[in-house]
């Protein structure tokens, strides 16, 4: 799968950890994110990723910062891009197979490495269930007022 990624500087190290797993994995991954510890607005890292996701370009989006919030928050204003915040494995689990989540934010300074990289697996390897799910995730987009 085509995979893109971001990180502030918070998610300098995990990124690095992470995509050096993805590509043992036979990933392609896109890397969007800051490869430096010099502070950086995360908003500059997850757009281009949340654009990957919008366009189709990539399957899937790994976006990484201290708290995941930020992160989170930027990619959820794109249209078509789901991103959900995971602390762990089963709720990486739940936002694929219930909320069909597209990118996965990771909160780098509160999960260790470890489970970062569980989460990011049981993520991209989980399917979306649909049924009452789809139902649901249509739902989401906000209605215009008139
Ligand atoms: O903005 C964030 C929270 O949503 C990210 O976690 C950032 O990584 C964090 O705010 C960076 O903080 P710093 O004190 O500037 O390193």
């Amino acid at each position: 799968m085509k995979i893109s990624i971001g990180n502030d500087h918070a998610g300098t190290e995990y990124k690095e950890l992470l995509q050096t797993e993805l590509e043992n994995w036979g990933h392609s991954v896109i890397n969007h994110g800051t490869n430096s510890e010099d502070s950086v607005d995360y908003p500059d890292f997850v757009h281009p990723v949340a654009d990957d996701v919008e366009s189709k370009k990539a399957d899937f989006g790994i976006i990484i910062c201290g708290s995941g919030n930020g992160a989170n928050m930027t990619a959820n204003k794109h249209q078509g891009v789901r991103s959900a915040l995971c602390w762990n494995v089963e709720i990486a689990k739940l936002a694929r197979s219930h909320n069909d989540a597209n990118i996965l934010s990771i909160p780098a300074r509160f999960v260790d490495k470890d489970l970062a990289l569980e989460m990011m697996s049981a993520f991209l390897n989980t399917k979306f269930e649909g049924g009452r799910h789809q139902r649901r995730i249509d739902k989401i987009p906000a209605k215009k007022s008139c």
